[in-house]
């Protein structure tokens, strides 16, 4: 199974965003970070992706067929969930049930809990959604996406709101997910340490167009860095993993 985007263009008025953008085959458990400046298109082709399945599914393909809205977990950037239930029944509520009676809804609830506990937050499950702190309601958002076990995951900066701990917790969560269930994700991530150590490759976007695409070593360089962010940096090795470090006096 793989995951095709091509040819995306998307202008807003005069301003255009991603001029006919192709990304390489995503293939079957495959983590692909989106890096790239601010304003720089992530967001804009992670909601085209969702609408073109509307009205150009040809340009999504899954497994060589248009993708479908159902096959999609999408976890928005500043996901606020503003619904006046608890995490658990809007668990319950995003799921797929095709039945209204008290046992699927019962097995529904087992399955949310499930998840919770899994991720690390069934402490959650009886918060109200209203009350959720900006990294609970990350976490949740990233359960929700997830509860209807989607073929492809598309994360907007799922760790900007998170701790150290629940960044990692997410992101182990993500590629655990992946590894087990064979889904695609792309996830548009501004921290190119975790990009560096969670992604299987990394798409950079500049100026509307594919600047970059590659293996996190070899994609995410000093020279890259310059070129997309105007930021010098050096990359070293620490027990194997690089690290980007930034030098922070010239700051362009
Ligand atoms: N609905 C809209 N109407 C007009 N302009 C828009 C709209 N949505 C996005 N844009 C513009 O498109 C450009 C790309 O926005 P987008 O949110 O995709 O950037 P991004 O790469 O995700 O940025 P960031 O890293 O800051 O989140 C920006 O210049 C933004 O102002």
């Amino acid at each position: 199974m793989s995951l095709d985007i091509k040819n995306i263009s998307v202008t807003f008025g005069d301003q255009t965003v991603l001029q006919d953008l192709t990304l390489p085959t995503i293939h079957n458990g495959e983590m692909v970070a989106l890096i790239g400046r601010n304003g720089a298109g992530k967001s804009t082709l992670l909601r085209q992706m969702t609408m073109l399945l509307k009205q150009y599914p040809e340009q999504i393909q899954y497994a060589h067929t248009p993708l479908q809205l159902n096959d999609i977990g999408y976890l928005p950037q500043e996901h606020r969930i503003h619904a006046n239930v608890t995490v658990l029944e809007l668990l319950i509520t995003t799921m797929n049930i095709h039945s209204t009676s008290l046992i699927a809804k019962q097995e529904c609830a087992e399955l949310g809990l499930l998840l919770l506990q899994e991720m690390g937050v069934l402490h959650l499950a009886n918060k109200q959604c209203m009350d959720l702190s900006g990294g609970e309601s990350q976490m949740v958002g990233l359960a929700q996406a997830l509860i209807n076990n989607p073929k492809v995951l598309l994360l907007d900066e799922p760790t900007s709101a998170l701790d150290m701990q629940n960044q990692l917790r997410l992101l182990n969560f993500v590629r655990a997910y992946v590894e087990r269930t064979g889904a695609c994700v792309i996830m548009v991530i501004h921290d190119l340490n975790l990009a560096l150590q969670y992604a299987d490759n990394i798409a950079v976007l500049h100026q509307g167009e594919l600047f970059d695409y590659g293996a996190p070593n070899h994609t995410v360089t000093p020279e890259l860095i310059w070129d997309v962010f105007n930021v010098d940096a050096h990359i070293v090795k620490v027990e194997n993993t690089p690290i980007v470090v930034m030098k922070t006096q010239n700051v362009h």
